[in-house]
């Protein structure tokens, strides 16, 4: 089996790009969705979250505005938060690979791959990157989402360029979908038929679109 981590900044479109994975018949194990679940209705992890950081749970689960504004922006409350959200979502990763280990190739979704070290545990590394204007346009339009904010998060992530240097493949979706979708394709039949050293030779592929006017 050939383990490979995803990641990508926000609005990279890591996301987009995992669903088309999983659509190809890849197992993709979704680390934001552990953590949904962790901290959704009747989440393992609310109690823990509701004692480090009071009132941003409720029945419908973690307030995701409310903790977001007490940890972005303040790195010991954001470790605070990590401590009890990391472990268990690592435990989970555990579990889903050992159960798809027959299969040839197994996607790791992770945000934070490259920020917290976990590139080290993959076979490959794939970053999902798109131009920042680009980047910016999408999340500025989600709602809740300000420049400062943006700004904030921005802070706390490997910047794209190092991550695109760091990464054995970069899926580009600065381009359209059809476009992102062949080269996930080639990607994903590069590897299943020819394996990581050969395909890491003929991939890097970018293309940048030029900002509107
Ligand atoms: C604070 C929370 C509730 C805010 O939720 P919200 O839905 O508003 O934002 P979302 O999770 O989509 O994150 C927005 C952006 O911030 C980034 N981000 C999230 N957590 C972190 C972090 N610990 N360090 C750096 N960037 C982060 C995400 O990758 C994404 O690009 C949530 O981000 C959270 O619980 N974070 C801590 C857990 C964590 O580290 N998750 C990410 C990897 S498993
Ligand atoms: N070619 C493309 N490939 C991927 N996404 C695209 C493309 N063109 C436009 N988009 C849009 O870009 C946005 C990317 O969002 P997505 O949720 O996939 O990003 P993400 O990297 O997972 O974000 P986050 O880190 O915040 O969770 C979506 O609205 C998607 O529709």
């Amino acid at each position: 089996m050939i383990l490979l981590g995803l990641t990508g900044s926000i609005g990279m479109g890591k996301s987009t790009v995992a669903a088309m994975m999983r659509r190809a018949g890849v197992p993709v194990f979704d680390a934001d969705a552990a953590v949904h679940r962790l901290q959704g209705p009747g989440g393992r992890l609310l109690p823990d979250i509701e004692a480090a950081f009071p009132g941003t749970t409720g029945p419908r689960g973690v307030d995701r505005v409310a903790l977001g504004k007490a940890v972005f922006g303040n790195r010991e409350a954001l470790r605070r938060l990590e401590a009890i959200v990391h472990p268990a979502v690592f435990a989970m990763r555990r579990d889903f690979v050992r159960r798809h280990r027959a299969k040839p190739l197994v996607v790791d979704d992770v945000p934070l791959l490259f920020e917290k070290g976990g590139e080290r545990r993959m076979d490959a590394t794939i970053v999902v990157s798109a131009p920042a204007w680009m980047q910016r346009r999408r999340v500025l339009a989600r709602p809740g989402m300000t420049q400062a904010r943006l700004a904030q998060i921005l802070k706390l992530q490997v910047p794209d360029r190092e991550k695109r240097r760091r990464a054995d493949f970069v899926i580009d979706t600065g381009t359209s979908r059809a476009e992102t979708r062949a080269q996930v394709m080639t990607l994903l039949a590069c590897l299943r038929a020819r394996g990581i050293r050969y395909c890491r030779s003929c991939a890097k592929s970018s293309s940048t679109p030029k900002p509107p006017a």
